[in-house]
C-alpha cells in the first residue's frame, strides 16, 4: 500500500485502555499496558495515555461503563488522539459502538498484533498465513470497514440499501480470498514438508521464547549466522534453520516467531505450519527473558502455547537470558534476613532449579556473552542422547 508523507511523518497518537478484572491487579494491567505500548510503537503509534477501569466483567456494548466512556471521550477530544487501543479483544459489536461513540479508529490487541505482522512479514508463506489470519478477522467486522471507506470517498455516514449491497459485495470478495489463501498456504506448506523431510534424521533443536527474549541472538551467536535481532515486538516472523557443529555433533538449530500474551486464535491457526518446526523438534530451548518484570507470566504464556501445538512435554532447556540486565524487585531493607547475604540472582536461581530440574536450566546472557560455555555443554549433552539413540552404531564420527 502506498504510504503518504503525512502518515509516515506524523505519528498516529493513541490512548491505551484496559479493564481490571477480578482476578488481576494494578500492577499486572499496568505491565500489559507497557506491552501494549511497545506493540504500538512497534506499529508506529504513539501511545499518549493510558486508562484503566476496574470491572468484574466488560460492558456488553462498549466494553467500559458510561462514566469512564465520557472521562476518555473528553481527553480525546482535547489532545488529538487519532486512535484507541484496547488490551483485550473486542466483539464486532463492541468494536461498532465504540467507534460510533468516539468517533475514531478503534483497536483492539489483536487488530494491532494482526496488524504488526503484516507490517513484518517477508516471506511467501508469512505474508499469506498473516493475509489469510486478518482476513478472517475482518469478516465479522466488515460494516466497519465499510463506514471507513465511505468516509474517505467523501460520504455523509449515511447508509443506505446501496451501502448493505456492497457490504454483502465485500464480504464474497473476502470470503473468496480467504479460501483462495488457504489453497496457497497448502502448496507452500507441502513444499516446506518435503524440504523438512529432505534434511533427513538429524536431531533438531528448536529456539521458542516470549517475543523480544533474544531467541535470535542466541541464534546468531551458536550458529554465527546472521538471524535479524533487534530491540522490536515480533522482530522474527519466518523459521529459520541453521546447521550446527558442537564438536563433532551436528544438529539443526532453528529460530521462529516469538509468542505473546493473547495472541489472536486466528494468527495461531494461520501460523501452525511455520510453528512445525516446534512440533517436529526433538529438543526445545526456551529461552525467558530474566530482566523482564513479568517474566514469569510470559514463562507461563510460552508453555500454555506450546500445550495448544502439543508440544509441551518434549526435552526442553529452560534459557534464562538478560542476567546482566536482571534487577530485583526491590525489598525493604527490614525484610532482608541479615543473616543471608545471598545476592539475589543466586536466590532465583535456586528456586528456579528446584523448580525445573537442574539440568535443564542455564542462566546467560547473550549480549555479554555471560556462561555461554555452560549453555553449550547442556545443549550437547541433550542433542547427543537423542543421538545415540538415533545412530546406535555410529558414535557420531563423521
Ligand atoms: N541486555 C541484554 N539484552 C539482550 C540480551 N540478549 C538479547 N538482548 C536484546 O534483546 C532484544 C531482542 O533480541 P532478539 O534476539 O531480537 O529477540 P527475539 O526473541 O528473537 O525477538 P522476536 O524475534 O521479536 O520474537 C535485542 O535488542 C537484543 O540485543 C542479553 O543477554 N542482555
Ligand atoms: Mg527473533
Amino acid at each position: 500500500m502506498a504510504e503518504n508523507i503525512e502518515t509516515s511523518t506524523i505519528q498516529e497518537r493513541a490512548v491505551l485502555i484496559g479493564l481490571i478484572t477480578r482476578d488481576e491487579t494494578v500492577d499486572q494491567v499496568d505491565d500489559y499496558l507497557d506491552e501494549l505500548a511497545f506493540l504500538a510503537e512497534t506499529a508506529g503509534i504513539a501511545s499518549v495515555k493510558s486508562f484503566t477501569q476496574k470491572m468484574d466483567l466488560p460492558d456488553g456494548k462498549t466494553f467500559i461503563g458510561k462514566g469512564k466512556a465520557e472521562e476518555i471521550l473528553n481527553y480525546v477530544k482535547d489532545n488529538e488522539i487519532d486512535v484507541l487501543i484496547f488490551d483485550d479483544d473486542l466483539s464486532p459489536s463492541q468494536m461498532r459502538n465504540l467507534e460510533k461513540l468516539f468517533d475514531r479508529k478503534i483497536y483492539d490487541r489483536s487488530l494491532l498484533i494482526l496488524d504488526i505482522f503484516l507490517l513484518r512479514a517477508r516471506s511467501a508463506q508469512a505474508r499469506t498465513q498473516v493475509e489469510l489470519a486478518r482476513s478472517q478477522y475482518l469478516l465479522p467486522r466488515l460494516t466497519r470497514m465499510w463506514t471507513h471507506l465511505e468516509r474517505q470517498r467523501g460520504g455523509t455516514g449515511t447508509r443506505g440499501g446501496a451501502g448493505e449491497k456492497e457490504i454483502e459485495t465485500d464480504r464474497r470478495m473476502i470470503r473468496n480470498k480467504i479460501s483462495k489463501l488457504k489453497e496457497k498456504l497448502k502448496q507452500i506448506d507441502k513444499q516446506m514438508h518435503t524440504q523438512r523431510s529432505n534434511r533427513g534424521a538429524m536431531v533438531r533443536v528448536a529456539l521458542v521464547g516470549y517475543t523480544n527474549a533474544g531467541k535470535s541472538t542466541i541464534m546468531n551467536l551458536l550458529s554465527k549466522s546472521e538471524v535479524f535481532a533487534e530491540d522490536r515486538l515480533f522482530a522474527t516472523l519466518d523459521t529459520t534453520v541453521r546447521k550446527v557443529v558442537f564438536g563433532n555433533l551436528p544438529f539443526l538449530l532453528s529460530d521462529t516467531v516469538g509468542f505473546i500474551r493473547k495472541l489472536p486464535p486466528q494468527l495461531v491457526e494461520s501460523f501452525k505450519s511455520t510453528l512445525d518446526e516446534v512440533r517436529e523438534a526433538d529438543i526445545l530451548m526456551h529461552i525467558v527473558d530474566i530482566s523482564h518484570p513479568n517474566f514469569e507470566d510470559h514463562y507461563e504464556t510460552v508453555n500454555a502455547t506450546l500445550a495448544e501445538i502439543d508440544s509441551k512435554d518434549k526435552p526442553t532447556i529452560v534459557v534464562f537470558n538478560k542476567v546482566d540486565a536482571y534487577k530485583p524487585e526491590p525489598v525493604d531493607p527490614q525484610d532482608i534476613d541479615p543473616d543471608v547475604f545471598t545476592d539475589p540472582l543466586e536466590q532465583l536461581k535456586r528456586t528456579w532449579m528446584s523448580r525445573i530440574d537442574a539440568a535443564d536450566v542455564v542462566f546467560i546472557s547473550a549480549t555479554k556473552k555471560m556462561n555461554i560455555e555452560e549453555l553449550r555443554d547442556n545443549i550437547y549433552t541433550h542433542v547427543k542422547e537423542i543421538h545415540e539413540v538415533r545412530y546406535p552404531y555410529n558414535n557420531f564420527l563423521y
